[in-house]
């Protein structure tokens, strides 16, 4: 038996990304690889994963002081791919094992004093001498109970703060740390009788009457079958534990306590009514079924229209692995927009299904990960962070919508979920479905080059047509002199469509294109002070804010640059748009839905159900309102600025645009009703326009595959953003420089090339500088281990994106 454990400790810091040598002590014989256990660390307890086992000299090491739980957390494939993740994405060990947990940490530390292992009486009676009495009542406490923690210390003085300093100054007390583990399951009693039937039905015969609690809960007991009654089921009786506690000491009733899991979206479980599956439908699972019995991995991309019923597919191959017993972790790009999803898996599995969302509380988090590792749920279903679900028999793992840039998280580590599910599937045997109306570029390339195999999905369920797009030149509105945000013809399919008592969905694509303020004598536009980025005017609070740093400001009377008193608002925000809809159908139900008006828990859930249940007629918004719904009576889609992202120098302008809309045009018409779509732009003829409008994929992707390649951008090369971040201009483009020349020069044998150093498209969020380069290279690992090598993922000053999704 190994008597070490190698053991990375979870602190967030780079310089501790190397495993420590602890011993394991005796008593806590089931320590293996994947545990989590608490260690002693400086002069703090913390929580570490075990990732190794050994023989050495266990005399020098510090011992293991806990396991956190019962069964390793991580499991082989787990551990593996928190391996590959700090590898591939250039983060600590630590940092990637962290994604697998719930919550920041299993522990919880509180802070806490005792007495030194000596103390001096006649030092402490001295030092004490001079300060007020506080100081004698505080220590007593403490050396009375041996240890006290700092919230109860808080109550017996005002003044803690200096007490406790000037005691730690003399060594009057010690840090004493206490920790406990975190988000345990909470516990329920199950009560059950501990003699037999007859001797218990004498005892309640002749318990005095004065003993009426007693006697009922005995009563209660010979009721049931087991003998048993759970804490509910006392409650509902109005028995309380003290009577439990009554027959206990008497010897007639046991306790033992049993978890329970909080199941955040318990509910009824409704299976849908058995359909036929459409042509394609069934192809596609003749595909995917074998896959995933062979228990082999396999990739599939579906490319199915929007409205091509990729749904239920995902549906029946989940069942196909809950059938083997095989667990299934579904991707969604944002949970909160994706009730109508959760709700058809609901009814489909039932409680068989987690739920994971970013509202639920650490607790919340912590139970559903144990039903599923318990095995008491095999499927989950969140956005990207359930894709680290403590899952060890997974077979199937599906990422919907698998083009959104949600999938890519934007804080270290920098994953994206797509490359670490076909990692994880691939060293579990399981298989990956993505699916896609408007696949990535990337994705799609991999499909032809026969990476997942592609099955595509043509036509909507039932033949339902792909609603006609009409496409209008705004230009050509200007030079009619019409200068409304609403073409004619997106007036007359409202018109239209709200006689008709159908619903329309508008979008405006807002990227870009905020209500800002202008002064129209210098031009000047007020932006933050601490982001380099336009202030942004919200009419109800009519308050300036910055989207980054949230900042609010209040509207100046006059511009502060020349003193002019023609201060403007410009740009068509949601609301500018909203009252313009008002003014041109002032009876028609309106609801608007963007950041601004989707605070608290689900409140986009909110919105679209009460628009699908036809509360309102029109839903307007800006790119959440393009997604993922599926309504029969939205016959109509209007989108106001097809073309503001196409201006942006990003070379995934062409692939963002197309994607919106193509899903945004995709809601109209999904049912028997016949949809239709105006798409309201200045670029008409661009090739993200014309595809876009003519539900034509294909076109879109010869085209701009082809400027790839000539620009060798992914697919055909990966890219390395390394931000730089300094506090002042001039040492931010001085260190970029010196980066840059440091980089050529040792990447010469790479097949690299670099790109900049350019400012950030936001070159100052929250007063730090910020300013790019780009590495293009063929030899992507060879890179990252040289940048390793380099000490740049160490850095500070440095955020190293590997394949970024924003390159701006
Ligand atoms: N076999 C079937 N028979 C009848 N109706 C079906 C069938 N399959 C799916 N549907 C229905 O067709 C509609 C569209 O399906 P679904 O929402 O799965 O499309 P999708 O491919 O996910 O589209 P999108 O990419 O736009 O989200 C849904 O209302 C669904 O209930
Ligand atoms: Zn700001
Ligand atoms: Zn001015």
């Amino acid at each position: 038996m190994s008597n070490t454990a190698q053991i990375i400790v979870n602190i967030p810091a780079r310089s501790l990304d190397k495993p420590f040598s602890y011993n394991i002590p005796i008593n806590l014989p089931n320590i293996q690889v994947g545990s989590r256990v608490l260690v002693p660390f400086g002069n703090r307890k913390v929580e570490g994963f075990v990732v190794g086992l050994a023989d050495e000299n266990p005399e020098t090491l510090k011992p293991i002081l806990d396991v956190l739980d019962d069964h390793p957390w991580f499991d082989s494939n787990m551990l593996a791919t928190a391996n590959w993740l700090s590898e591939y994405y250039l983060c600590s060990l630590g940092e990637a094992m962290r994604l697998f947990i719930p919550g920041q940490s299993g522990i919880r530390t509180q802070k806490a004093y005792q007495a030194p292992a000596e103390t001096d009486m006649k030092r402490v009676e001295a030092l004490l001498s001079c300060k007020p009495e506080e100081y004698r009542t505080t220590l007593t406490y403490i050396y009375e109970r041996g240890l006290a923690t700092l919230p109860e210390l808080t109550k017996l003085t005002g003044n803690m703060g200096a007490i406790i300093k000037f005691f730690l100054q003399h060594k009057l007390i010690v840090h004493a740390d206490t920790v406990s583990k975190r988000g345990k399951a909470n516990s329920t009693i199950i009560i059950k009788l501990a003699v037999s039937r007859e001797v218990a039905e004498q005892i309640e015969q002749t318990l005095p009457k004065s003993k009426t609690a007693q006697r009922r809960l005995l009563s209660a007991l010979l009721d049931t079958d087991t003998q048993e009654l759970t804490a509910a089921q006392l409650r509902s009786l109005s028995i309380t534990l003290e009577t439990v506690k009554r027959l206990a000491a008497q010897g007639l009733v046991t306790t033992r306590s049993v978890p329970v899991f909080r199941n955040s979206y318990a509910g009824s479980h409704q299976r849908t009514t058995e359909v036929t599956l459409t042509l394609e439908q069934s192809h596609a699972l003749q595909l995917i079924t074998p896959a995933i019995h062979s228990g082999i991995h396999r990739s599939f991309l579906i490319h199915g229209v929007t409205g091509s019923g990729k749904t239920l597919v995902y549906i029946k191959a989940v069942a196909e692995a809950r059938c083997l017993d095989r667990q299934a972790i579904i991707l969604v790009p944002e949970i909160a927009l994706t009730s109508q999803i959760v709700a058809r898996f609901k009814a489909e599995f039932g409680d068989d299904v987690v739920v994971m969302h970013s509202k639920l509380s650490v607790g919340e988090r912590h139970d559903a990960w144990r039903r599923l590792q318990t095995g008491q749920a095999g499927i989950v279903i969140g956005a990207r962070s359930a894709l680290f679900a403590p899952v060890s028999h997974l077979g199937l793992i599906i990422i919907d919508e698998e083009h959104e840039f949600t999938y890519k998280q934007e804080e270290t580590p920098r994953y994206h979920a797509r490359e670490v599910a076909l990692t994880r599937a691939r060293l579990s045997g399981a298989t990956v479905i993505l699916g896609s109306a408007t696949p990535a570029v990337e994705t799609y390339y991999q499909a032809l080059q026969g990476e997942h195999i592609l099955i595509p999905m043509n036509n909507r369920v039932d033949n339902t047509p792909m609603p006609p797009v009409t496409v209008v030149d705004m230009r050509q509105e200007l030079a009619q002199g019409r200068r409304s945000v609403i073409s004619q013809s997106l007036q007359d399919m409202l018109t239209e469509t709200l006689a008709k008592k159908e619903q329309a969905v508008i979008l405006l694509n807002r990227r870009g294109y905020s209500t800002f303020v202008l002064c129209r004598e210098c031009g000047h536009v007020l932006k933050c002070r601490h982001c380099d980025i336009s202030l942004v005017y919200h009419a109800p609070a009519n308050v300036l804010r910055c989207h980054y740093c949230q900042e609010r400001h209040t509207i100046p009377d006059t511009c502060p640059k020349c003193s002019s008193r023609y201060i403007r608002y410009f740009g068509a925000g949601t609301q500018k748009v909203e009252e313009a809809l008002t003014a041109l159908f002032p009876s028609a139900r309106i609801v608007r839905m963007d950041q601004d008006t989707t605070g608290g828990k689900m409140a986009h859930d909110r919105i679209l159900s009460a628009f699908a249940a036809g509360t309102y007629d029109i839903l307007l918004g800006t790119q959440m309102v393009a997604k993922g719904h599926d309504i029969p009576n939205v016959t109509a889609v209007g989108i106001i600025s097809a073309d503001t992202a196409l201006n942006l120098p990003d070379f995934r302008a062409a692939e963002k645009t197309f994607a919106l809309l193509t899903q945004a045009a995709g809601r109209a018409g999904r049912g028997a009703k016949a949809g239709q779509v105006v798409m309201q732009t200045y670029n008409p003829e661009h090739y993200a326009v014309t595809a876009g409008a003519a539900h034509n994929y294909q076109a879109f992707y010869q085209e701009e595959i082809v400027f790839r390649r000539q620009l060798d951008y992914p697919p055909f090369s990966n890219l390395i953003k390394i931000t730089v971040q300094a506090g002042d201009e001039i040492t931010v483009h001085r260190n970029a420089n010196l980066l840059a020349i440091e980089l050529t020069q040792s990447l010469t044998k790479t097949d690299s090339a670099i790109i900049g150093p350019f400012p950030a498209s936001v070159n100052k969020i929250k007063d730090v500088f910020r300013v790019n380069i780009l590495i293009k290279t063929q030899g992507l690992s060879t890179v990252t281990r040289q940048l390793s090598a380099l000490g740049m993922a160490s850095r500070r000053d440095l955020i190293v994106d590997i394949d970024p999704v924003n390159v701006l």
